[in-house]
């Protein structure tokens, strides 16, 4: 069974697109990266699937059990880290971190304190005294005090220092090696490799990719750069994409038989010739574009 499902979601708001046709699953013991620019759709998918709004159409599961019907039963076992975190401005972190645990059964005190000097937190701060960051902080214990299965973290390390952002990718691959499933959004491709085993790309509302990072690195694409007197329309073929001519260079993605490209070469005189695999990130900037 899956820890999340996702079948043919579908929000808008209003007139508004939010997400079209959303389709997905997570395993259990993932890292899931959910990477997508500005107004994808990452935080509206998340919000769904904890049932804090609804959806237009489709439908969505966590722990096989529908995210709408059984949101209060789902949201016990599941830790949520919100893009922004607001708080009651006068509370100390203590006390708003206790208050957040008494929602969950069991006594989270030990873990509380744990989390915290783990991450540089000060439990006696009032929470108006404190940094973006250290605010950050504060959702990051309070997302993971109660011990969920799952764990929904939206673009997470805005605010934190590299120090900071290596601790809670410490803490989070320390959570999955106890079995925790771990969804993460993020716009920032680097932390996405570093953490996640498989990752969806989502653009304007919909899921344009889903594979291991790794197999997305060795999918087909090659980066092709061709040197000489050469009309960049000569390589206006099926498989190409970012075709770009410049200084005498003509480059472009590739993916297909490369040996309909190594015809294109020899049909002309060129000066030089390379065909490399492009990095993730050319590789994202594609899929972006
Ligand atoms: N409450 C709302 N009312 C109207 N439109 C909304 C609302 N929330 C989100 N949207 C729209 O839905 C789309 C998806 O937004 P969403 O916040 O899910 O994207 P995102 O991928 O999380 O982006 P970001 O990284 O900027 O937070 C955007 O076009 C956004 O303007």
């Amino acid at each position: 069974m899956s820890v999340i499902e996702v079948n043919h979601l579908t929000k808008y708001y209003g007139k508004s697109r939010g997400i079209n046709d959303v389709s997905f699953k997570v395993e259990e013991g993932e890292i899931f990266g959910f990477i997508g620019p500005n107004g994808a759709g990452k935080s509206t998918t998340i919000r769904l699937l904890l049932g804090l709004i609804y959806p237009t159409s489709g439908s969505a599961s966590i722990f096989g059990k529908d995210c709408i019907a059984f949101g209060p039963e789902i949201r016990k076992d599941i830790g949520y880290l919100p893009s922004e975190v607001f708080y009651y401005d006068r509370m100390k972190v203590k006390d708003l971190l206790n208050y957040s645990a008494s929602f969950y059964p069991g006594d989270h005190k030990a873990r509380m304190h744990e989390l915290s000097e783990l991450m540089g937190l000060e439990l006696e701060r009032k929470i108006e005294d404190l940094s973006y960051g250290n605010r950050k902080k504060v959702g990051i214990v309070q997302g993971l005090l109660h011990r969920p299965k799952l764990l929904f973290l939206d673009e997470p390390t805005s605010g934190l220092d590299p120090l900071m952002q290596r601790k809670f990718f410490d803490l989070i691959r320390d959570e999955n090696r106890r079995g925790v499933t771990v969804f993460f959004s993020s716009h920032i491709l680097g932390e996405v490799q570093r953490l996640c085993n498989r990752v969806a790309i989502i653009k304007e509302g919909r899921i344009i990719k889903i594979d291991d990072i790794r197999t997305l690195q060795k999918d087909n694409y090659k980066k092709v750069q061709v040197a000489g007197e050469i009309e960049a329309s000569c390589f206006d073929l099926p498989g190409v994409t970012n075709l770009e001519h410049s200084d005498g260079l003509v480059r472009f993605l590739y993916n297909g038989d490369i040996n309909v490209v190594m015809r294109r070469i020899a049909e002309n005189t060129v000066a030089d010739v390379t065909i490399e695999e492009p990095s993730l990130e050319e590789i994202f900037m594609h899929y972006y574009e």
